[in-house]
């Protein structure tokens, strides 16, 4: 893999979303007007920068690791593809989900790593991968996967706090205990693309944190139709609400739309990795907002249309009804790409 410093730098002429800046550090201090900050980013945008993340070392091995995995022969990978049935885990075979309401093809392929498997390792949970993610378990997935938990957890807390939830009550939904949908992921994308790599999609689960080198991850901001980058900053992280955490706060939490294009400009000629740690709940835990254990969460839903964040599901079912209705071998017209986007039960956005 190219070192950083050979990459071309981010196009200066494009249009970009400026997002505030977390310091993890300040946030871990309690600093008030940074948990201000953070409580902003995630209810009006629900996209911010991380900074001082302290995960520098274990990002660096994850992309040597990661980009070493998927440059492995195609049929290497295959044995660990993740299959039509609504498995997040494994290998994730490039042209295989739809970036539309036509069915066209995505441009990526990726890794995904389960929390649960690494934090059992060797014991296995949920199933095996490619022999050079197993030699890197304990030196590089295992390490990550810990930190980052370690953030999203920091955050999980604060929010409980903020939504007035009483101690523990969105916490013990993710806790590591139960078998949960949490994942490591490895995206590639191969140079001098034209087309969308991954398309415009929220994420299922709680909380992502993605670090990237090159450009191609856009938003569309709340009230607007326009696609702006978000410039990659070294050594920063990109966090963000899935919409597992809207659910649960009756939509305080924004989970909002992204896609993944191929990197700009310069940035074009060179294949891009991106390294991303999901949180998701528990497989049992049943996805409803939580109006009954909080006064502000039960306003928001009053205000909501009925029914909006009832989802009569388990976040296991959540999770795999969205990716089996991606895959292109399942699809049945636009219906598959709206429930793709886990928004039929409450109209599309
Ligand atoms: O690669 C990126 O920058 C973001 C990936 C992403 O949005 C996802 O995997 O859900
Ligand atoms: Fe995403």
């Amino acid at each position: 893999m190219p070192s950083i410093a050979s990459l071309a730098p981010f196009p200066d002429d494009l249009p970009t979303h400026s997002l505030l800046v977390v310091d993890y550090a300040l946030v871990r201090a309690n600093d008030k007007s940074e948990l201000d900050k953070l409580w902003n980013a995630a209810t009006q945008l629900g996209f911010w920068y991380l900074k001082n993340h302290n995960l520098h070392d274990e990002v660096d091995r994850m992309f040597d690791v990661c980009a070493d995995t998927l440059d492995l022969p195609l049929e290497e990978k295959m044995p660990f593809e993740q299959g039509d049935d609504g498995d997040s885990f494994g290998y994730k075979a490039r042209g295989t989900i739809a970036t539309d309401k036509f069915g066209s093809s995505d441009n990526v392929e990726f890794l995904n790593i389960a929390q649960d498997d690494a934090l059992s390792w060797p014991r296995i949970t949920h199933r095996t991968y490619p022999p050079l993610v197993n030699d890197h378990m304990e030196d590089t997935f295992i390490p990550f996967v810990r930190k980052s938990m370690a953030i999203n957890f920091t955050f999980l807390e604060f929010f409980e706090k903020r939504l007035r939830l009483p101690p523990g009550e969105l916490v013990r939904r993710h806790a590591v205990d139960h078998v949960n949908g949490g994942e490591a992921r490895c995206i590639k994308t191969p140079p001098k693309q034209s087309t969308v790599a991954l398309g415009a999609h929220t994420d299922f689960g709680s909380l992502a944190i993605v670090h990237n080198r090159l450009g191609g991850l856009q938003v569309m901001p709340p009230d607007s139709e326009e696609w702006l980058y978000i410039k990659p900053i070294r050594g920063y992280a990109v966090c963000n609400i899935g919409d597992t955490l809207s659910i649960f706060s009756a939509g305080i939490l924004r989970s909002n739309v992204h896609r993944v294009m191929p990197p700009p400009g310069e940035q074009s000629h060179f294949t891009r990795y991106s390294i991303t740690f999901f949180t998701r709940p528990g497989y049992d835990v049943v996805l409803h907002a939580l109006g009954e254990h909080s006064a502000l969460i039960a306003d928001a839903v009053a205000q909501a249309p009925e029914g909006q964040y009832e989802t009569g599901s388990t976040a296991r079912d959540w999770v795999a009804r969205r990716i089996r209705n991606l895959r292109l071998k399942n699809r049945k017209g636009v219906q598959s790409w709206v429930a793709s986007m886990g928004t039929e039960h409450r109209g599309v956005r």
